[in-house]
């Protein structure tokens, strides 16, 4: 089981490189992030999140934990529409907020041997791939809200760090 980085980390700001080479290492990290993933449990999980800062990441909507997907190196080719879903995320725990994204994208990347493929995805698979690449980008979900969402959200955040101690 991999650290997730908790928001509002610096390291959740890198933006991640290029991964160079589809092999063993990467494969490995891949296990480690889905055994990460569900055991949280998530949909989604990129790279950045257990600071690794590599363009991967991936991503299972299936219930029954089977439908497990590696994107590497991933870039939205088309994004159309637009859908608003109440969005977590798995670095800033106990935060639910709307978030408004494309509704319908065409991804392109390659999967774990190193084979490129293009995936047309809606609904809650197009949100959840749009929200792991904004991870990519050193982007967080909460900085797409208003300024005094941020620091409500910031305050709560360290009420609940203090509480934990
Ligand atoms: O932190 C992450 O990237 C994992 C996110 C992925 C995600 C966020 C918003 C909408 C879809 C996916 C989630 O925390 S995984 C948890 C989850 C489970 C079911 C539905 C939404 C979120
Ligand atoms: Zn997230």
């Amino acid at each position: 089981i991999l650290n997730i980085l908790h928001y509002p980390d610096e390291r959740l700001h890198k933006v991640a490189k290029p991964v160079e080479k589809v092999d063993d290492q990467i494969r490995t990290l891949i296990d480690d992030m889905a055994e990460t993933m569900y055991a949280c449990p998530g949909i989604g999980l990129a790279a950045t999140q257990v600071d690794v800062h590599l363009r991967l990441l991936i991503v299972d909507i299936s219930e029954d934990k089977t439908a497990l997907r590696a994107f590497i190196n991933p870039r939205i080719v088309e994004a159309d529409g637009h859908t608003t879903y109440e969005e977590g995320c798995l670095s800033v725990p106990g935060i639910y907020e709307e978030v408004e994204r494309a509704s319908h994208i065409v991804v392109e990347a390659l999967d774990r041997n190193g084979q490129p493929f293009r995936l047309e995805a809606d609904g809650l698979l197009a949100i959840c791939i749009q929200h792991e690449i904004d991870h990519l980008d050193g982007k967080v979900f909460v900085e797409k809200l208003s300024r005094l969402k941020q620091s409500r959200i910031l305050n709560k955040l360290k009420k609940n760090q203090r509480k934990n101690m």
